[in-house]
């Protein structure tokens, strides 16, 4: 087997609506990246650990019962938003850190802009809030962002599940949408580097628009490949 080259650490993120794709481009983008012998690793949030484990069983609509009123009861949006930011803050220590600090490339599926997206609900302010508890959470260089829209990410969706997560309705994914954009905005006005590319052609398409990002925000791992100067 040939041997792995050297990063320095590349922290990538994948951003979308259930269903926009983000679990398939992130691992094509892992596979190329190993046949290039480059060192990757995928992860996702919610994670696998405690606190990913206790967030699933709310996503299931699992954990709904309040024991004070014997009613069913949601958590609300701000406790959900705070097991995500610890879900976060222990895959950052446990995981991605460590793994950057080795010199592997991190393709992580959903980080803090979901938490902005999906908890943000119908007030645009509670953004700042959101962005204050995920303030110790470090920074990714690069998040691409599918933008898909609701009627293919819904018909993806159905063709491989029988149940629904908490946020998988239209109305509620209609809001989230609106978020990814706002959240985007201020985001890039912040610096952070964003990147939306049309999530709705086939895999392969849509791949390809991703590898051409990732190339030119990270030249110095294809020093082969030129760039198209306009003549
Ligand atoms: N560009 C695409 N065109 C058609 N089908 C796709 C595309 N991307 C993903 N799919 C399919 O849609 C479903 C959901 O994709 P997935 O990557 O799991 O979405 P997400 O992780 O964003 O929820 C899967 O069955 C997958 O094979
Ligand atoms: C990371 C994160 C995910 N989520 C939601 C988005 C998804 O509906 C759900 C589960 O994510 P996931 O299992 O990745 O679903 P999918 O493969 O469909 O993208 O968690 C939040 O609400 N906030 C967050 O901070």
């Amino acid at each position: 087997m040939a041997k792995k080259r050297k990063s320095s650490g590349k922290f990538i993120v994948f951003e979308g609506l259930d269903g926009a794709g983000t679990t398939t481009q992130a691992n094509l983008l892992s596979k190329y990246l190993e046949n290039e012998n480059w060192p990757v690793v995928v992860t996702n949030e919610p994670t696998q650990g405690p606190m990913g484990l206790i967030i699933r069983l709310v996503l299931s609509n699992r954990l709904i019962f309040s024991a004070q009123t014997k009613e069913m009861e949601i958590l609300s949006n701000n406790s959900i938003a705070l097991l995500f930011a610890a879900d976060r803050l222990d895959h950052l220590q446990h995981l991605i850190i460590p793994k950057l600090e080795e010199g592997v490339i991190v393709i992580c599926d959903r980080y803090h802009l979901s938490s902005y997206a999906y908890q943000m609900g119908n007030d645009s302010k509670n953004l700042s809030w959101l962005q204050t508890i995920n303030s110790k959470c470090l920074q990714p260089d690069l998040i691409i962002h599918l933008d898909t829209s609701l009627s293919v990410c819904e018909k993806r969706r159905s063709k491989n599940r029988w149940y629904r997560d908490l946020y998988e309705k239209p109305e509620i994914l209609e809001i989230v949408r609106k978020n990814y954009e706002y959240a985007i905005k201020d985001m890039r006005q912040q610096g952070v580097n964003i990147v939306t590319i049309d999530g709705n052609p086939p895999e392969k398409v849509v791949f390809g628009e991703i590898l051409s990002v990732v190339k030119s925000h990270f030249p110095e791992m294809f020093p082969g490949d030129l760039p198209l100067f306009n003549t």
